[in-house]
C-alpha cells in the first residue's frame, strides 16, 4: 500500500476514536526487536517474547514506551535511546497528534495515561520493558488548572506505577526542582531536605517521587526518578516557570525584545537538554547496585534572567529585556536558586558537559539558521 494511503488512514484511525493500542504509525511498522533474525515481514509483532528468541536481549536492547512524548523532552529522549536500543524499540505515545516528522521518526501511539485498560493493553501487546513517564502538566499551567494537573500528575502517575509493578517494568519518571518549595535550603538545594512545595505541580511530583519509592521498596519496582532543573532547548516549552529563557534566545534572534516575566535577580538552576538526556539514558542504564537512592537531583548551571541577557548580547548586543513580574515569580521565589547533584556525580558518574556560555553558544548557532532560512533574524546577529 501506498505511504501517502496509509498515512490517511492513521491520521482517520486517531480522529474517530479507534483503540489506542490499535494505533500505530503505518510509515512505521512496529517490528520485533530484530527483524533481521526473525526474518518475518515488518510489522509481524507477535504477542510472544519467545516467537523473538531474544530474551537476553531485554538488558541491552529493551522496548521501551515514552507517555506525554510530544512534549519539549520527548522527541529528544526517543532518538537517545533509538540510537542505543534499536528505532523500533522506542515507542512515543501522546494524547496530541504526531507530526510527519515524528511519524517518520519510529512508532507512535495514541495513548492517554488516564485510560488504565488502554495502557495495559498497549505494555502487553508490545512487550514494553521500560515505561518513561513524561505526560504531565507542567507548573505554570498546572496552577491555572489544578483538578486537571491532580488528574494527570497525580492518578496519570498511579497507572503509570500499577502498570509498571504488574508487568515487572523498568519505571521512569522525571520530578523536578519544583518538588521543592520555601522551607528548603535553596543555595544550594541536596537531594535530602524537607519539601514542602506551594505549587500543584510541585505537590504532585513529592506525591510521585514517594510513590516511586513506595512501590521499590514494597514491590520491589524498578523505579528511577531524577530531578530536572529547568531545560534549556530549541524546541519550546509547555508552561512552565523557568520557560523565560527558552523565549528569550527565541526572541534575541527576532524582535530583540524580551518581555521577562520574572524579576532580573531571579536565579534557578536550568541545564542544558543534550546534558539532561544523555543523563537520562545513563541512569536508565546504570546497574541497580550503583544507585544509593532511587531519586536523585541532577543540573549544571544557575542563572538570573539579567545574567542569561549579558550572556545573549555577546551574540546580539542590543537585545532589550523589559521586565513585568507576574505570578510565576511567586513560585520561582520559592524554588531552589542553586541544585546540588554531588550524589548522582558519585553513585553512577553523571557529568554534565555544557556551562552557561556553551549552552548560549550552541542555542545561537542551532538557532540562528533557522531564523535565517525563515527570513525572520531582524539584524546582524554575531556568529
Ligand atoms: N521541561 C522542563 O524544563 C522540565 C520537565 N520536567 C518533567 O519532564 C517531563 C516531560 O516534560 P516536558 O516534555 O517539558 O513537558 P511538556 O509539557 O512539553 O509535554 C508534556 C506532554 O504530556 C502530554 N500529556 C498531557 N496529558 C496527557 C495525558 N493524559 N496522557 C498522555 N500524555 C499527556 C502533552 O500532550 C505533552 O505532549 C514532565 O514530567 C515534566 O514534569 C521536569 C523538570 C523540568
Ligand atoms: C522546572 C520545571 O519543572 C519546569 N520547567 C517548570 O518550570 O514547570
Amino acid at each position: 500500500m501506498a505511504t501517502g494511503r496509509l498515512s490517511r488512514t492513521f491520521v482517520r484511525m486517531v480522529s474517530t476514536g479507534t483503540p489506542a493500542s490499535s494505533l500505530v504509525s503505518p510509515k512505521t511498522p512496529m517490528p520485533p526487536r530484530a527483524v533481521t533474525r526473525l526474518g518475518g515481514g515488518a510489522g509481524a509483532l507477535s504477542s510472544r517474547r519467545e516467537s523473538h528468541g531474544f530474551y537476553k536481549d531485554v538488558e541491552t536492547r529493551p522496548r521501551v514506551l515514552i507517555t506525554g512524548a510530544l512534549g519539549q523532552l520527548g522527541p529528544g529522549l526517543a532518538q537517545i535511546l533509538r540510537d542505543r536500543f534499536g528505532r523500533d524499540n522506542v515507542i512515543m505515545s501522546d494524547i496530541n497528534k504526531a507530526s510527519d516528522a515524528v511519524l517518520e521518526s519510529g512508532p507512535f501511539l495514541y495513548a492517554d495515561i488516564m485510560d488504565m485498560r488502554a495502557l495495559r493493553e498497549i505494555c502487553v501487546n508490545y512487550e514494553i520493558d521500560w515505561l518513561v513517564h513524561f505526560g504531565a502538566l507542567l507548573s505554570a499551567v498546572g496552577e491555572s488548572n489544578v483538578p486537571l494537573a491532580m488528574q494527570v500528575n497525580i492518578e496519570g502517575v498511579h497507572n503509570a506505577l500499577e502498570v509498571a509493578r504488574q508487568y515487572k517494568m523498568k519505571l521512569f519518571l522525571p520530578s523536578t526542582i519544583g518538588a521543592f518549595g520555601p522551607d528548603s535550603p535553596r543555595d544550594p538545594t541536596p537531594d535530602l531536605c524537607i519539601q514542602r512545595p506551594r505549587t500543584i505541580y510541585g505537590v504532585s511530583k513529592v506525591h510521585a517521587e514517594l510513590m516511586g519509592e513506595y512501590y521499590h521498596h514494597k514491590f520491589g519496582l524498578d523505579f528511577r526518578s531524577l530531578r530536572y532543573p529547568g531545560v534549556i532547548s530549541t524546541d519550546l516549552p509547555g508552561g512552565g516557570t523557568t520557560d523565560y529563557a527558552l523565549h528569550m534566545f527565541h526572541d534575541a534572534l527576532t524582535t530583540k525584545v524580551h518581555h521577562c516575566y520574572l524579576r532580573p535577580d531571579t536565579r534557578l538552576p536550568m541545564m542544558y537538554i543534550d546534558d539532561l538526556l544523555t543523563a537520562t539514558a545513563n541512569f536508565m542504564q546504570a546497574p541497580d547496585r550503583a544507585l544509593r537512592m532511587r531519586t536523585y537531583n541532577i543540573g549544571s548551571v544557575d542563572f538570573t534572567p539579567e545574567e542569561l541577557a549579558a550572556e545573549i548580547r555577546k551574540y546580539v548586543p542590543d537585545l532589550e529585556i523589559v521586565y513585568k513580574p507576574d505570578h510565576r515569580q511567586e513560585i520561582a521565589d520559592s524554588w531552589p536558586q542553586r541544585f546540588s547533584f554531588v550524589s548522582a556525580e558519585q553513585d553512577w558518574g553523571y557529568r554534565p558537559l555544557y556551562d552557561l556560555s556553551g549552552m548560549c553558544e550552541i542555542m545561537i548557532q542551532s538557532l540562528l539558521p533557522k531564523y535565517k532560512s525563515a527570513g525572520r533574524v531582524k539584524e546582524e546577529v554575531k556568529e
